[in-house]
């Protein structure tokens, strides 16, 4: 059975006003390495560890400003919300179609709360906390083009016709504010529509993008800005020392007006400065070590890389399954093709390579996690292959192949077609992003012996379900396996409200 919604009646569970506290017992372990009798043997001692979570309960009026806001993404997920607020409906040649916001964790995913007369109940994913409503999104943003939004949907090729008609009055008059420009970063194809650029020093650019978010934080009266990067996926930046490796470094570089510095750093250098959170929604190395430093020094949200959208997302759940299964995958070769402008831009060898380093090390954690199938260092051939065809468009065609090794030296090959309509996949997963990083700014938490509350460490890890090569904290653990990312997110915000983690045990009906 399907629930709207519930409340938690628990002593460790208190509804403010303001906010929602809870005191949670955590359990983990702990583990030793110890010489017992003379041998050296693994213990592990399980771990009660108290915390209390708060979480503000206001939800605030929210300013998504979209860097790259005119491409295929940026214009998709605007269209996309405003015809949910609008209630639009539209013909397609099979039926008319309702507005929806099908692919999103947080609107369209749900949760189990347990079980009623032996019956399992469940409730939607976003009533597990206080969330934005993503109709009530005030969307801005910036492009290197200074085509409208309604013209910049046409472009893409995405949507319906008869949707885009109904969309054009609302659209037409959103224009992109001028973007940071740099050439070198992104495919030489893209000259041609970079004509809506910010000129000056790096420095002066960054000047200009800060006084961009103020000057929209008063114009639309936002109580809250995220930042998310959906433009052209640019090259790697070398990361030097005396460049970019310390946040004095980087800032003394900015000043000296260094080239190295690549455009979506300087927007991020923004909004770190402006305690906006910054997500990258592309795999370049946008957040360089002193990028990082600077993050945690302002406790700036920053979160990434690059959205897990279709063959990598499904990459993750089958590996995960092959490698749990105790399967031993052997090679893993990803082939796809793709006509949209982000197709384009990845036909360069320097952009290509970006993508492929976020679609390679997607498998690195669940080879890691199995000593039985893989020897250390053992790994599967993987080949990543992106090819740029124009006719399909924005349409992705991913073909792969998985060959592994079986019981008794057999083989199993699985290989996979799967058309990935690119923007529809990835809007909703940019909204689940933007809403997901303005509800944990929202949440402070204190550890037993820790003396205050404080928030989630500004490299929000919280986000790796929807991200192909999640960002973390220097010296953490990178888990890309999809069911375990999108488990710990569930969990932590149940714990939020006072629930236990889903373990579905089901003892009561064992
Ligand atoms: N399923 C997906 O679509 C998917 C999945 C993962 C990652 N991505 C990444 O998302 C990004 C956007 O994808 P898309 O299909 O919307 O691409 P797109 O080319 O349609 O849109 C990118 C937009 O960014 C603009 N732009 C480029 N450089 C800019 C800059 N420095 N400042 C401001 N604007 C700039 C371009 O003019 C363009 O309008 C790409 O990097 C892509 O690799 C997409
Ligand atoms: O998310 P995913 O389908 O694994 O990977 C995709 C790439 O293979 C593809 O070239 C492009 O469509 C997107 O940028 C996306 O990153």
């Amino acid at each position: 059975m399907f629930i709207e919604g519930f409340k938690v009646d628990s002593p460790n569970v208190k509804y403010t006003e303001e906010e929602i506290q809870s005191v949670y017992s955590y359990e983990t372990t702990e583990l030793l390495h110890e010489n017992r009798n003379g041998v050296y043997q693994w213990i592990v001692k399980p771990k009660t560890v108290k915390y209390e979570f708060r979480t503000e309960t206001r939800v605030p009026k929210l300013g998504v400003l979209l860097v790259g806001w005119g491409g295929n993404n940026g214009s998709t997920l605007t269209a996309g919300v405003i015809a949910n607020r609008e209630g639009i409906s539209w013909a397609t040649k099979d039926k008319i179609q309702q507005a929806n916001y099908f692919g999103s964790l947080t609107q369209a995913s749900s949760i189990r709360v347990g079980s009623f007369n032996g019956e399992e109940i469940y409730a939607p994913f976003k009533s597990l906390l206080p969330m934005v409503n993503p109709d009530d999104i005030v969307f801005g943003g910036w492009d290197i083009s200074s085509m409208n939004l309604a013209d910049a949907m046409a472009r893409a090729k995405v949507l319906d016709i008869d949707l885009q008609k109904q969309l054009r009055s609302y659209m037409e008059h959103m224009v992109p504010l001028p973007g940071i420009y740099d050439p070198d970063f992104i495919a030489a194809n893209q000259d041609t529509r970079a004509n809506h650029v910010i000129k000056g020093t790096k420095k002066e650019q960054v000047e200009q993008i800060i006084k961009d978010i103020r000057e929209f934080k008063e114009k639309s009266k936002v109580d809250k800005v995220v930042v998310l990067w959906t433009a052209n996926t640019e090259r790697y930046s070398s990361v030097v020392v005396g460049l970019n490796d310390t946040m004095e470094n980087l800032m003394a570089s900015l000043e000296r007006n260094e080239h190295e510095i690549s455009p979506s750093t300087l927007y991020a250098i923004a909004c770190v400065l402006e305690n906006i959170p910054f997500i990258n929604g592309s795999p370049q190395n946008t957040f360089v070590p002193g990028l990082i430093e600077l993050a945690i020094k302002n406790n700036s949200l920053i979160g990434g890389d690059d959205f897990k959208s279709g063959q990598t997302k499904m990459k993750s759940v089958l590996v995960d399954f092959l490698v749990g299964a105790g399967i031993k995958p052997t090679s893993i070769v990803s082939y796809n093709h793709l006509g949209n402008n982000d197709g384009m831009n990845l036909s360069a060898p320097q952009t290509f390579r970006s993508k492929e380093i976020s679609k390679s090390n997607v498998v690195d954690d669940m080879v890691a996690s199995n000593g039985i199938l893989y020897e250390p260092g053992e790994h599967p051939d993987h080949v990543v292959v992106i090819k740029y065809v124009p006719y399909v468009g924005d349409s992705k065609r991913a073909m792969d192949e998985y060959t592994s090794e079986i019981f008794m030296g057999g083989k199993s090959t699985i290989v996979l077609h799967n058309t990935c309509e690119d923007s529809l996949l990835a809007a909703p997963i940019i909204l689940d992003l933007v809403l997901l990083a303005e509800l944990s700014t929202r949440i402070n938490l204190k550890a037993e012996g820790e003396g205050k509350f404080h928030s989630f460490h500004p490299v929000a890890t919280i986000l790796s379900y929807l991200t192909k090569a999640p960002l973390v904290p220097p010296g953490t653990p990178v888990v890309n396996a999809l069911s375990k990312q999108r488990a710990m997110l569930e969990n932590i915000l149940r714990a939020c409200v006072g629930l236990a983690p889903e373990n579905n045990m089901i003892l009561e009906y064992k």
